[in-house]
């Protein structure tokens, strides 16, 4: 799992180590990196690093420290380095001397614009991880000239470092270079950091406020059938989706529970003819109650949040094993809470909310911090809630947060959600931690859109048909 620290804890960090360390150290490390990937950023755009230009945005932290030194240490490889500063009387006093002492030139906020236009690289030291809100006007009004591409110091600024959230004017950045530790800005705003590498400064933090996913957890949670294994020891996963006018739900995460692993999957409810001739190995029945045995639930795609999908919900929730409840199962939860006194007590349930049946089972949309919702909604109902976005955020009840950083919006199509639910449900079967099974689903789910897009649009039937090969990368990448 790669950690993700909030600002507060890297602080705090920092503190620890600044006071072990020699005046400056840690920024003239930071900015040393800093200097080595704009030396790397000019040479992938312009062919060269000797003799291009570099126009540096300083604010007043040290996040313009990190500018300014980076400044100082490109003039050796003889870059052209202009610093605009945006407030001339606060900015970082060694960095600035250090730049001066380089021959980098100092510009004035009127004079910005055209050495930002004339810029192989801009680089923003603009705020770091003490950013309060969005851009400034006199900030913003600089951005409007850039033609570069914009290297991020630490993050984008006016992105918020602990939210990910933009509410106004803030930095795109083709590359960001964070120090020390990944901040949530990072997994949670891909779009505004770019690519993101880290520095390493010698900070050393432990227990981490939220995680992401590597393709070696995936691997790793992924069920593999072993020589002893048959259909029933790995995991038998029923659904309960769909109807007899819109079937479609159900031959999507029926579909997806098939393809996620070998394990047995059976269907019940309207529309047991659709699926069973869409997916032959299917056991499909007209209702939950005589499905049979299984390990798991997936319960909600299509099923409608009038009585029938309420008694559905209720016969699930109370059968004693993990229930992935879903589209309208979220909305008849919400409307109905006491439909969960049937669930029997300690069972795992797995909520998988987009942002409007979240503002329906609590009241409130989501906000701009994503993660304290979603922790807040697990914590109310005792589940794992999977907060459905860009960003996708899974919090369990004991406050574990993980985020999936996705690749491209491509996702975002009709039925890909209930994709989503049919891994999940595969994976609850196969006996692996909800918490972990909602991530997993999730990461292949992610995958599985961008290879089925490709860079162009697909569809929901798209991203089920790259279901295999989401897998087979993912373990690819670690045997
Ligand atoms: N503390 C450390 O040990 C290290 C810190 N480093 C750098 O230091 C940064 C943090 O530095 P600081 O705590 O000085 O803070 P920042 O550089 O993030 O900026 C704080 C300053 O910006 C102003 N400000 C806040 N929001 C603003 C906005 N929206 N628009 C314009 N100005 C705004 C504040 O008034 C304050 O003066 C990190 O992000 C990183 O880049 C690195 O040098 C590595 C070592
Ligand atoms: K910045």
């Amino acid at each position: 799992m790669q950690g993700i620290w909030t600002t507060e804890r890297i602080r705090a960090a920092e503190d620890r180590l600044l006071a072990v360390t020699p005046d400056g150290e840690l920024m003239r490390r930071a900015a040393f990196g800093l200097a080595v990937h704009a030396a790397e950023m000019l040479a992938e755009h312009t062919g060269s690093v000797s003799g291009r230009r570099v126009t540096l945005l300083v604010g007043s932290g040290n996040n313009g420290g990190d500018a300014l030194w980076a400044g100082a240490f490109l003039r050796r490889r003889n870059v052209a380095v202009s610093a605009i500063l945006l407030k001339p009387e606060r900015a970082h006093g060694p960095g600035l001397a250090a730049l001066k002492r380089s021959g980098g030139k100092i510009v004035s906020l009127e004079d910005g614009p055209q050495w930002i236009s004339r810029a192989d690289l801009v680089v923003d030291g603009i705020v770091g991880i003490s950013a309060r809100g969005s851009l400034r006007p006199d900030a913003a009004a600089l951005l409007g000239h850039v033609g570069s591409p914009v290297l991020a110091v630490d993050l984008p600024s006016g992105v918020d470092p602990d939210t990910g959230a933009v509410d106004g004017p803030a930095v795109v950045a083709d590359r960001t270079v964070t120090f020390g530790a990944l901040k949530p800005v990072h997994a949670l705003a891909p779009a505004s950091c770019g690519e993101v590498f880290l520095v390493d400064i010698g900070l050393r933090l432990t227990d981490p406020d939220l995680q992401r996913l590597d393709t070696a957890d995936v691997a790793a949670a992924w069920p593999v059938p072993g020589p002893d294994d048959d259909k029933y020891s790995q995991g038998v996963v029923g659904i309960a989706a769909g109807s007899a006018t819109y079937p479609g739900a159900a031959v999507l995460a029926a579909g997806a529970a098939v393809r996620a692993t070998s394990g047995l999957v059976r269907y019940a409810g309207h529309a047991a003819d659709v699926v069973r001739g869409q997916w032959p190995e299917i056991i499909a029945t007209g209702s939950v109650t005589d499905a049979g045995r299984v390990q798991a639930w997936v319960v909600g795609p299509g099923i409608g949040t009038g009585n029938e999908g309420r008694d559905v919900l209720r016969f699930v929730l109370g059968r004693g094993v993990p229930v992935c409840a879903d589209a309208d199962a979220t909305t008849i939860i919400a409307r109905s809470p006491d439909v969960l006194d049937a669930r029997d007590p300690g069972t795992p349930l797995v909520l998988t909310p987009h942002a409007g049946e979240f503002e329906r089972l609590m009241g409130a949309p989501p906000g701009a911090d994503r993660v304290a919702a979603a922790r807040s909604a697990a914590r109310k109902y005792d589940a794992v809630v999977l907060l459905k976005g860009h960003c996708t955020v899974i919090a369990a009840p004991d406050g574990r947060a993980l985020v999936n950083t996705p690749r491209g919006s491509w996702l975002a199509t009709a039925g890909s959600g209930d994709v989503l639910s049919g891994l999940v449900g595969a994976l609850l079967a196969s006996g692996l931690d909800p918490w972990l099974a909602a991530g997993a689903a999730t990461h292949v789910h992610s995958l599985a859109g961008s290879l089925a897009a490709d860079g162009a649009p697909t569809s929901a039937s798209g991203i089920l048909a790259a279901v295999p090969d989401a897998i087979r990368s993912v373990r690819s990448l670690t045997s």
